[in-house]
């Protein structure tokens, strides 16, 4: 009995992945569900979809590995981060869908408080700025819009909780508990102090008895219901996704590195125990807590990379599927300079224009597919340059000059290549590249003790490729400042 179920609960899909004694993946089950966008910037899920899927995948990839759930030694959660879900106590009903992480609907509310002056407190306290990204403004727009909802909040019938939070909840029966990473993300959490902070939930208007209790990433989260997985099995295991890749990817000592390239695109540097405070529009957050210490991340979070694939798949219907722009972009013409904001979300780090939206420049009569599959990929590698300078900026210098990658979108290998031309740096991607599941996976099998500490298991980690940069010095200046003059046109219009 030492296999270790992961659930990897993210934005599109809910994943659920068995690994052996090992550390090995002998099962993935994967579901798609639908998203929501009612209105223009809203982006919603229904619980029950990410509750249903949850239930569906775990089952198949039990079954699927051969095994009976009695065979699993300890489950560990990763999850879409800051998607707020509120629910009723004594049913567990949600009383609205959850509101998702792209979900802008809350920009007036975040441009109010900062009109107010109250960003610098807010970020001094959670490491995070005033924007409809996280999860706080959300809460109390629910309970603003929902009819009843803040008297019964302010009664204690509510109850607040990040994905994580809440699968942990139906799960085990009633458990109302989150870990440091999730916690860090809400917008409500001091990640100096360690505690929920009651002055920022008074600037939000959000009552703190809605909020669950905060655990390490490696502890007992609860005893998931034999009623739901077929057996009575501990939940030992939760980090936010990207924290969960950041363990995945072992990225323990300060210094290191990670980029995750799926729908959006989100780069952790490990700060070790001191919580750098970013000059530079970047976020503090924590990597990962073990042991009631936490350890800190500077984060830039990108939200559109891999979605910019979809959209030349499925808005402009230039490509049949995500690795066809490879070949494309090959096909561009070199005297071309077309460059592609996507802003189609705002911009996020280093940034934040939640308004902003995209734009395309340099466009001759000759501008086609192969043009605009081109600029798209290359608009990963652009943005990742932002951040990167960012954070060097932020660390004067600290830091390893090596990017440790993984997503769905590092299959591109033109797209690695770019992103070290346009870094002048070492991009190196692992063999195994389900970093996020594997980051929860390890964090139960440790607490459960079937896997190795951390210097055992950072030594496991194993190299594919490493894409080295080539491009011109000459070239890169000029592409990046054309970059930067484009970025900052958007912003203009
Ligand atoms: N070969 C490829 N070339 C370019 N983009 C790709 C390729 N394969 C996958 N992608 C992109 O990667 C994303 C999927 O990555 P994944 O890590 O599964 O994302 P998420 O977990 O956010 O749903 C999609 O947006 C897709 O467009
Ligand atoms: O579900 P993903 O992989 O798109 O990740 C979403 C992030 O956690 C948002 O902060």
């Amino acid at each position: 009995m030492t296999h270790i179920l992961a659930i990897d609960q993210g934005t599109t899909s809910t994943r659920a992945i068995v690994f052996n004694g090992s550390m090995q993946p002998v099962a993935t089950a994967q579901e798609e569900f639908t998203q929501h966008f009612p209105a223009s910037g809203w982006v919603e899920h229904d619980p029950e979809d990410l509750w249903q899927t949850t239930l569906r995948t775990c089952a198949a990839a039990i079954a699927d590995a051969g095994l009976d759930p009695t065979d699993i030694k300890a489950i560990g959660i990763t999850n879409q981060r800051e998607t707020t879900i509120v629910w009723d106590k004594a049913t567990g009903r949600p009383i609205y869908n959850a509101i998702v992480w792209q979900d802008r609907r809350t920009a007036d509310t975040c441009a109010a408080l900062k009109e107010a002056g109250h960003e610098a407190e807010v970020t001094q306290r959670t490491g995070l700025l005033l924007d409809p990204y996280f999860s706080g403004t959300k809460v109390a727009w629910i309970l603003d819009n929902v009819e009843g909802a803040r008297a019964r909040a302010e009664a204690g019938e509510l109850l607040f909780g990040t994905v994580d939070s809440f699968l942990i909840w139906r799960l085990t029966g009633g458990n109302h508990v989150t870990d440091a990473t999730n916690a860090a993300r809400t917008l409500m959490y001091d990640i100096h102090k360690g505690h929920w902070s009651t002055t920022v939930c008074d600037i939000l208007g959000v009552p703190t008895s809605m909020l669950p209790k905060v655990l390490d990433c490696a502890a007992e989260f609860g005893m998931a219901s034999a009623e739901h997985l077929g057996a009575s099995l501990p939940i030992l295991g939760v980090a936010g996704d990207q924290q969960a890749a950041t363990v995945g990817q072992a990225c323990f000592q300060p210094g290191m590195l990670k980029s995750t390239y799926g729908t959006g695109c989100f780069a952790l540097l490990n700060t070790g125990d001191e919580a750098v405070t970013s000059h530079n529009r970047l976020l503090t957050t924590i990597a990962y807590q073990l042991d009631g210490k936490p350890t800190y991340a500077l984060e830039g979070s990108i939200f559109i990379a891999g979605a910019v694939v979809q959209w030349l798949r499925d808005g402009l219907k230039v490509i049949k599927a995500a690795p066809d722009t490879q070949a494309l972009a090959d096909q561009a013409d070199d005297k071309q300079d077309v460059i592609l904001v996507p802003a189609f979300t705002g911009l996020g780090a280093p940034y934040w224009k939640p308004d902003c939206r995209g734009a395309v420049f340099g466009l001759t009569r000759n501008s086609g597919p192969a043009e605009f599959a081109r600029a798209a990929l290359e608009s990963v590698g652009f943005q990742t340059r932002d951040l990167m300078e960012a954070m060097q900026k932020d660390m004067g210098g600290r830091g390893e000059a090596v990017l440790r990658v993984d997503g769905g979108m590092t299959a591109s290998d033109w797209t690695m290549q770019f992103l070290a031309d346009i870094l002048d740096a070492p991009v190196d991607r692992p063999k195994v590249l389900e970093t996020t599941a594997v980051g929860a996976a390890w964090l139960a099998g440790m607490k459960a003790g079937v896997y190795p500490g951390m210097d055992e298991f950072a030594d496991t980690w194993a190299l594919d490729r490493r894409f080295k940069p080539a491009m011109d010095d000459e070239v890169r200046t000029a592409r990046y400042a054309r970059w930067q003059r484009a970025v900052a046109a958007t912003q203009a219009v």
